[in-house]
């Protein structure tokens, strides 16, 4: 099995990327699993505290479980993949069953920051987008998909966000092989990833 994973800051077009290399390849040829299916089960807390939690530091993943999950479908046998919700910011009791593929991609922001995560990847990427873009793009998902205003997602930006990319995010860039510029949408690193995976699937 081949692993990749492709980490980069909120809003930088991790998931929109992993969906162009996908579109045009077989299908179920290549698994996905996304980190933020690994956020802490914090049923433990309410709707108003789970909204104050810091999502954006390593704490906030049980890297434990994805470890786990991952040397599971390393070793040929599927996983019960977390499902998780933005709304209500939890972990729900939905979980996917997520099977062995040759092709493995596992995306997020945090996951270039786990030594133990990172040693599973066979390539690394992280995709780049400059802040006021990720800002922006996140702004407009917060309030119009995930439940935000634009104040929340403003205030939130600053005092946890940007903290915490600067933290961990941005320095996690140096343990990657790839570095996708995507400001604008990059169809030729696209192309080339696929093409790895192509080579991989022949
Ligand atoms: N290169 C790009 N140029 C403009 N908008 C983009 C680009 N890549 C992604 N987007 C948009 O930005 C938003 C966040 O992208 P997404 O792929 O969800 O980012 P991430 O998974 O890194 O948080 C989405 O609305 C997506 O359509
Ligand atoms: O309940 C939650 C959990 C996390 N977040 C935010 O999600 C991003 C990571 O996802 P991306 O798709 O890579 O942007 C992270 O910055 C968390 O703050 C959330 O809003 N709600």
């Amino acid at each position: 099995m081949l692993i990749i994973g492709i980490a980069g800051g909120t809003g930088c077009g991790k998931t929109t990327v992993v969906n162009q290399i996908i579109d045009e390849l077989p299908d179920g040829e290549v698994g996905v699993i996304s980190q933020d299916s690994y956020y802490n089960d914090l049923s433990h807390l309410s709707l108003d505290e789970r909204r104050k939690t810091n999502f954006d530091h390593p704490k906030s993943i049980d890297f434990d479980l994805l470890e786990e999950h991952l040397s599971i479908l390393k070793s040929g046998k599927p996983i019960q993949q977390p499902v998780y919700s933005f709304l209500e910011c939890n972990r729900t009791e939905k979980t996917i069953p997520t099977y062995p593929s040759q092709v493995l991609i596992v995306e997020g922001i945090l996951i270039l920051t786990n030594a133990k995560i990172r040693d599973m990847f066979d390539i690394k990427i992280f995709v780049h987008a400059d802040s006021d873009e990720r800002l922006i793009r996140r702004l407009k998902r917060d309030v119009n998909e995930r439940g935000w205003n634009l104040d929340e997602t403003l205030e939130k930006y600053q005092s946890t966000i940007k903290p915490m990319h600067n933290q961990f995010i941005e320095p996690s860039k140096e343990f990657a092989d790839i570095i996708i510029p995507n400001n604008k949408y990059n169809t030729v690193a696209v192309d080339i990833v696929r093409t790895i995976i192509n080579e991989k699937l022949t």
